[in-house]
């Protein structure tokens, strides 16, 4: 049986998103999910979904076993209880991946570390879906086109 772990922020849900899942599944039997703490989310402006319902949704999809919130302080916690054989990085997390192998060595976990490549698109993002939002949806500036000063 070989446990797999995905991680992420998991804003608002696109393909990219469920291509980083079902890559991560397809490497072994069992995919869990360790959602990102809204507090914990501090190298990019804060989710706009609240943690429970970024939680249910990432539950929801079909490629994914187990989903959870993550630890607040200590991101070792839950792959200690989950004792994974794989950890999936997705393309664009800012871990090293060596870094990571070390520090999960020193805690006495001894997951591999496999990169996920990116799924292309440019709506693939949810940060790039936010932005289009606001550029089309954006109340009318004085000039009536949207989002204009
Ligand atoms: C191995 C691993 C374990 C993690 N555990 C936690 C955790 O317990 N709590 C948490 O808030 N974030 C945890 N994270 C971080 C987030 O899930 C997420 O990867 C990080 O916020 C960057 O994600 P993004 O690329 O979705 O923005 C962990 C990340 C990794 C790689
Ligand atoms: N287009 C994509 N292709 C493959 N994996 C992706 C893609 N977008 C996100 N992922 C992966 O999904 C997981 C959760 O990503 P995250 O919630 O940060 O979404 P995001 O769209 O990258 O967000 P943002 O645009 O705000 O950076 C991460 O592991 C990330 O690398």
């Amino acid at each position: 049986m070989i446990r797999v772990v995905a991680t992420g922020t998991f804003d608002i849900l696109h393909p990219g998103h469920l291509y980083y899942l079902e890559e991560s599944r397809n490497l072994g039997d069992e995919l869990s999910v360790i959602v990102a703490r809204d507090a914990n989310v501090k190298h990019k402006p804060r989710p706009i979904l609240p943690e429970d319902q970024r939680l249910r949704m990432v539950r929801a999809l079909k490629p994914v076993d187990h989903a959870l919130l993550g630890d607040l302080h200590d991101m070792f916690r839950p792959i200690a209880e989950i004792r994974p054989e794989i950890i999936t990085l997705g393309f664009n997390q800012h871990f090293d991946e060596e870094h990571l192998r070390q520090r999960l060595r020193e805690r006495g976990l001894d997951a591999e570390v496999v990169r996920i490549p990116g799924y292309p698109g440019s709506l693939a993002s949810s940060s790039k879906i936010i932005e289009r939002v606001l550029n089309t949806r954006a109340p009318p500036g004085p000039t009536g086109s949207p989002g204009e000063e």
